[in-house]
């Protein structure tokens, strides 16, 4: 294929000219920008989708675009995106394709894998998930003592966790209200009896969620499900055909564990956990908002992987956000990204993203095996507006870090209530108004403030944002920013060629907590560690009641 890593990115044209480019603009303040070009925002903005991304707000100017889209070029970006689209296995270290955007293709889509293509079949497990939705939320599907499913607990981690509760937050507008939603996923027990203490076992069900179905926290938390189901139903081990049922890959470990395979919704080793809750990891997130919402939900994400895959990058969504990631993580330093949603029902997203961003680019080493000479994934954080603005926002106006932001926000609110929205609308508009206008010395001093207080109240402005703005939220627009996102690190990844599609770095602290485990279960077991962690043994050894 023609995917392979180009040259060391450091030693790119592209990449000399943006160095060049940075010193040329790189200090340049935003209000001379906006000051010597009326048609700034214009120029910088695209509408698309039904989106609306200013990004006017970054310290660029019309040839920065041109060098980072060339960038881009260099990276062969357009080959590597058909790759990922055809299934190609670009995930090399697991030799897996990378086929997330095949959940969302419609009926008539053709996409092969290994010579077959997978779209019946992705169409053949929504067919079973909305029938068995709709049986569920009809009433239909009894429990083993007769009475119908009031209570829905997702038990799953990571991918199987993160994007089902972003999801439900999200679409909770769209949601029965008649059904109870719980997720669990913390190997904490407090998750478990917390998420069931009020519930009637007779009336829960619970949807088992792992890709691998061997996640430690969820095998643990699914074997405590199960007991606390039949200890409350009587113990008859037949009603966990009534109360589970599975969403995994793997056909043979569900039913080692008791699950009957009729109840196990499927999905395929080229779904990343991270980039799987529009699979059957999304059957909690069908259950609550419904079959046609969760339909529409896809096609908002299939929308944008038409656009990601079919628009110029100079209009494409999700590769201008790559590429300004791009440009101040490598030029301006920028370590961190803040996501901040004005739309308390994305209250989760951030956290969301979190696994998307940072378990697909955080990484050092090349495709090609090399120790990268550059930064790579920014951390990403954030929480909604306007909660934010009265904690760390301080910091991201007057702080030493350069904190590039995310905002997103919604012209029209799923809860009209008076002026809520207004006061919410102006709020954010106002936040990107003040990072990057600041305000000056002399602005501070004209409003008479004390000589020893002005340098306390100066803004230096700088600080670069784009603004995504949105007439409401639905399961629609929640798939195309979900995917514009996903794409946007995908594009991160191949400028830094990594493996965006695996997650190694989670492995090694997994493997020592299996070594440790019959360690804190015996009293005496000889320890064999560094000593610190040798101390933490026996002090827990000791402290255990
Ligand atoms: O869905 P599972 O196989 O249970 O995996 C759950 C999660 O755990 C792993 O540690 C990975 O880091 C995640 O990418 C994954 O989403």
């Amino acid at each position: 294929m023609t995917t392979s890593p180009a040259t060391k990115l450091t030693s790119t044209a592209a990449w000399k000219d943006l160095t060049t480019q940075f010193e040329l603009i790189g200090k340049k303040h935003l209000r001379d920008f906006f000051a010597e070009d009326a048609s700034r925002a214009e120029k910088f903005s695209v509408e698309a989708l039904g989106l609306l991304l200013d990004y006017s707000k970054n310290r660029i100017d019309s040839e920065t675009m041109e060098r980072l889209f060339a960038l881009a070029e260099t990276a062969n970006l357009k080959q590597h995106i058909e790759a990922m689209f055809n299934g190609e296995k670009i995930n090399t270290t697991e030799d897996r394709a990378v086929l997330h955007t095949a959940l969302r293709a419609p009926q008539d889509a053709v996409v092969m894998v290994d010579g077959e293509n997978v779209v019946p079949d992705v169409h053949a497990v929504l067919d079973k998930m909305t029938e068995f939705c709709n049986q569920v939320r009809s009433g239909a599907w009894k429990g083993q003592t007769g009475k119908s499913i009031r209570n829905v607990v997702n038990i799953g981690i990571g991918g199987s966790d993160l994007g089902p509760v972003m999801a439900y937050e999200a679409l909770k507008h769209y949601s029965s209200r008649e059904l109870t939603f719980r997720y669990v996923s913390n190997v904490d027990g407090t998750d478990f009896a917390e998420a069931t203490i009020d519930l009637d076992p007779a009336e829960t069900l619970f949807v088992v969620s792992s890709k691998t179905f061997t996640t430690l926290e969820t095998m643990t938390n699914a074997r405590t499900a199960r007991q606390w189901l039949l200890a409350g139903l009587g113990g008859d081990s037949s009603a966990v055909a009534k109360h589970f049922v599975a969403v995994s890959t793997n056909a043979e470990k569900v039913k080692d564990f008791g699950i009957d395979t009729n109840n196990m919704f499927i999905f395929w080793d080229w779904v990343g956990g991270r980039y799987s809750m529009d699979s059957a990891i999304g059957l909690s997130t069908m259950l609550a908002i419904g079959p046609g919402h969760f339909r529409d939900l896809l096609a908002g994400f299939h929308e944008m992987d038409h656009h990601f895959r079919t628009t110029p990058f100079e209009q494409n969504l999700p590769v201008i956000m790559a590429l300004l990631t791009v440009w101040y993580v490598n030029f301006f330093d920028a370590k961190t990204i803040a996501v901040l949603p004005y739309d308390q029902y994305l209250k989760r997203f951030p956290a969301y993203l979190q696994q998307l961003t940072m378990e697909s680019n955080g990484k050092s080493t090349t495709l090609a095996g090399d120790r990268v000479s550059y930064d790579t994934s920014p951390i990403y954080w954030g929480e909604p507006g306007t909660n934010g603005q009265h904690s760390f926002y301080q910091l991201i106006h007057q702080g030493t870090h350069l904190i590039p932001c995310d905002f997103i926000a919604f012209a029209n609110s799923l809860n009209p209530l008076g002026e809520h929205q207004d006061y919410l609308l102006a709020n954010v508009i106002a936040q990107g108004e003040a990072l990057a206008m600041g305000k000056t010395k002399e602005e501070v001093e004209a409003e008479g403030t004390n000589a020893d207080l002005v340098p306390h109240r100066v803004f230096e402005g700088n600080r670069p944002s784009n603004t995504i703005m949105i007439d409401r939220l639905t399961p629609s627009i929640l798939g195309k920013l979900i995917a514009m996102y996903e794409h946007n690190v995908f594009v991160q990844g191949v400028i830094w060629q990594l493996d965006s599609f695996d997650q190694w770095g989670v492995e090694l602290g997994k493997v020592l907590a299996q070594k440790i485990i019959p360690e804190l279960q015996s009293a005496d077991a000889e320890l064999a560690h560094d000593s610190s962690t040798n101390q933490l043994i026996k002090t827990y050894r000791k402290l255990k009641a």
